[in-house]
């Protein structure tokens, strides 16, 4: 191994167990949404514990503590929704009053939008668990992040895949991001070289967009954005808990106004919701 190969750093990985990952029996939506991920981390990276932090984008709330922010993001993975039964091929084929398990709010949103005669149920534990639920029987089907479960080599269980133009994932889905100290140049020096671009720029589209209209992760909302060359299409939709009302965006322009796009559709879906359709 040349020289330059060795290692010039080393890292100490410090396990950090959030709220998030320990309420297991409500949904994260009841016990205050997506700051139960990232509090425990970030007060770490604010004692100094710590010096970067390894997120799911998905995860992280838009508004960030003071001092902090995103200041990598790693290649994102595949954005889409799995579809896991043993009892049909696709969500459009499960029988009616076929029972799904999700406690993610969109996911179930989603779900009464396509088929308003399935009755899904809260599903929460780690993956292994709805696993085991699953091949028990108490639900006839589950959706996951195909993400996640590529990660953990799980993808022999996925029955299906769901495709952007039908089922619109979370923002962030997929992308595994890294936060840190503004003001910790080391740090930032460290992650500038592997800090992915299109990803960056699909991200900052996707979190301006999630920045006006949420806040509190009650809302069901989805949104992906794409690049085709320097050209940035997002796509965002926001849909009533129960499936009856939705409402869709779609803006292109140039990748260097990325925030601009993001926020621009934000308005617009606020403005075809109308208040009260957020607080719900
Ligand atoms: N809400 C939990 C969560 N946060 C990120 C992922 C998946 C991995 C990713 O999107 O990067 C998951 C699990 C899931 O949605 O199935």
């Amino acid at each position: 191994m040349a020289a330059h190969d060795l290692p010039e750093s080393a890292f100490e990985i410090v396990v950090i167990k959030t709220s998030g990952d320990q309420i297991q029996d409500r949904p994260l939506s009841e016990v205050g949404g997506k700051g139960l991920f990232t509090k425990e981390i970030e007060d770490a990276l604010l004692d100094g514990r710590i010096d970067l932090a390894v997120h799911s984008s998905k995860d992280m709330p838009t508004v960030l503590p003071g001092g902090l922010a995103i200041t990598a993001f790693l290649p994102r993975e595949d954005v889409r929704d799995a579809f896991l039964s043993p009892k049909a091929k696709t969500l459009m084929d499960l029988p009616h009053g076929a029972v799904v398990g999700s406690s993610s709010l969109r996911r179930q949103a989603m779900i009464k939008r396509l088929r308003p005669d399935i009755d899904v149920v809260m599903y929460r534990g780690n993956l292994q668990t709805r696993l085991r639920k699953l091949e028990e029987g108490h639900v006839d089907a589950t959706l996951l992040a195909h993400a996640g479960l590529r990660r953990l080599e799980l993808t022999h269980v996925v029955t299906s895949l769901l495709e952007p133009e039908e089922f619109l994932p979370a923002v962030g889905q997929g992308a595994i991001c890294i936060e840190s100290r503004i003001d910790d140049q080391a740090t930032l020096d460290l992650l500038a070289p592997i800090d992915h671009l299109e990803t960056k720029i699909r991200l900052t589209a996707e979190r301006a967009f999630l920045a006006v209209l949420d806040g509190s992760c009650r809302t069901p909302i989805g949104g992906l954005a794409t690049l085709n060359g320097s050209q940035l299409t997002l796509k965002g939709i926001i849909v009533k808990p129960d499936g009856t009302e939705a409402h869709e965006v779609e803006r292109s322009g140039e990748a260097t106004g990325a925030e601009a796009i993001g926020k621009a559709a934000g308005e617009t879906l606020k403005a075809l919701s109308g208040p009260g359709f957020l607080a719900v």
